[in-house]
């Protein structure tokens, strides 16, 4: 890329994005962010029909007296992610923030993210933490930032779906990424396009990061001896994502995480799961099981679906009770985006043109 193509994606970008992120652009070294898929920050319109009522932080605020915050770029159920400038160091940073009382209640949703990813630090698909703590009124997490989640990407594909040689090669990173995650002896439990992102410099824009680990449990003890399952669990999770075990309220495994993945890349590959338009949980879970039908799921698994049928039967014909085949799981995943190699073009990369072939077949 060079100067001119930089100008070119900064003056498309919003400017004051671009403002922000124009220290940082020298051509002469590898390390700018990927503009073209930078998160977005939310115009005031957005947040209104997120129906946020108030920012944790407003722009312009110095928290900590040292992230300068420049606006928001996403929101959860629980926090609020910003774009903030770390004014020592000049570099762009995420910074989530959680409110240490929620209904006159002291969160402990982000203490526990906090722990866990501390201790995953050096994982290749954990995004780096540079600081983490509480101040009178947050919990918070100061962390590497990241692109514009897989689930906004594939919103803004023309084709409103992704590649299979893209979503293959998410699946791969993602069961990779899970797999150091349940060596550690937890399961996600939330694992969706919304929490998988890429990194924004030129040097991990290929690769994949695991997001939200607000959700994890231990499924194991130290000694690494899966622990009793308690008879109900109850629902953890996105109902969209959940596999049928835990529609059933089942203790979660790896198991039900991979089935997330196989549903998020349903999503990305298809455009829509199956249940997208159902409301009634009772018929989401009755479509899931009904997917999960060998001989009988055929009508789910054609068209662009149909490059997830081994990964699917591969997933059903498991013990969830049993440690999965990870290696065997990849390679599946390979199958599905060769002739790409991870570190090849993504559909980001190249405007989105293998959807948009598939289309005019
Ligand atoms: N480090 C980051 N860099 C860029 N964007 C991020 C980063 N962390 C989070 N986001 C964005 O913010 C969104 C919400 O983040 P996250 O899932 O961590 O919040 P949450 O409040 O825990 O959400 P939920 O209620 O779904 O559990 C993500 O989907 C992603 O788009």
């Amino acid at each position: 890329m060079d100067t001119q193509e930089v100008s070119a994606i900064q003056r498309r970008r919003s400017s004051k994005a671009s403002r922000i992120l124009s220290f940082q652009i020298n051509t002469s070294n590898s390390q700018f962010p990927n503009l073209e898929i930078l998160p977005k920050m939310s115009t005031k319109k957005e947040i209104a029909e997120k129906r946020i009522k108030q920012l944790h932080l407003t722009p312009g605020t110095i928290f900590m007296n040292r992230w300068s915050i420049e606006g928001m770029i996403g929101s959860g159920g629980y926090g609020q992610i910003f774009l903030a400038m770390d004014t020592k160091k000049n570099e762009v940073r995420a910074v989530k923030i959680e409110p240490k009382m929620r209904m006159e209640m002291i969160t402990k949703r982000m203490i526990m993210e906090m722990d866990v990813m501390l201790k995953m630090q050096g994982k290749q698909h954990v995004p780096l933490v540079y600081s983490s703590g509480y101040n009178n009124e947050f919990n918070f997490i100061v962390m590497q930032l990241l692109s514009e989640n897989t689930g906004d990407i594939r919103k803004r594909s023309p084709a409103g779906r992704l590649s299979k040689e893209t979503v293959g090669r998410i699946v791969y990173q993602t069961v990779n990424a899970l797999k150091d995650i349940h060596e550690m002896g937890y399961v996600h439990r939330d694992v969706k396009p919304a929490n998988i992102c890429f990194g924004c410099h030129q040097q991990n824009r290929h690769i994949l990061y695991l997001l939200d680990f607000g959700l994890l449990r231990r499924f194991k003890t130290d000694a690494g001896i899966r622990k009793p399952s308690r008879p109900n669990a109850g629902f953890k999770g996105t109902e969209r994502y959940v596999s049928v075990r835990v529609h059933e309220k089942l203790e979660q495994t790896p198991w039900d995480d991979l089935f997330s993945v196989m549903y998020s890349a349903y999503e990305l590959v298809v455009g829509e799961v199956p249940w997208r338009h159902l409301e009634d949980v009772e018929e989401i879970h009755a479509v899931k099981k009904l997917m999960n039908e060998l001989n009988n799921n055929g009508e789910m698994f054609k068209d662009s679906a149909s490059v997830l049928i081994d990964f699917h039967k591969m997933l059903v014909e498991l013990d969830p009770n049993v440690d999965p085949p990870y290696e065997k799981l990849m390679n599946c995943a390979k199958v599905m985006y060769q002739p790409k190699e991870l570190n090849d073009l993504y559909d980001w990369d190249e405007g989105f043109k293998l959807t948009l072939s598939d289309e005019k077949d």
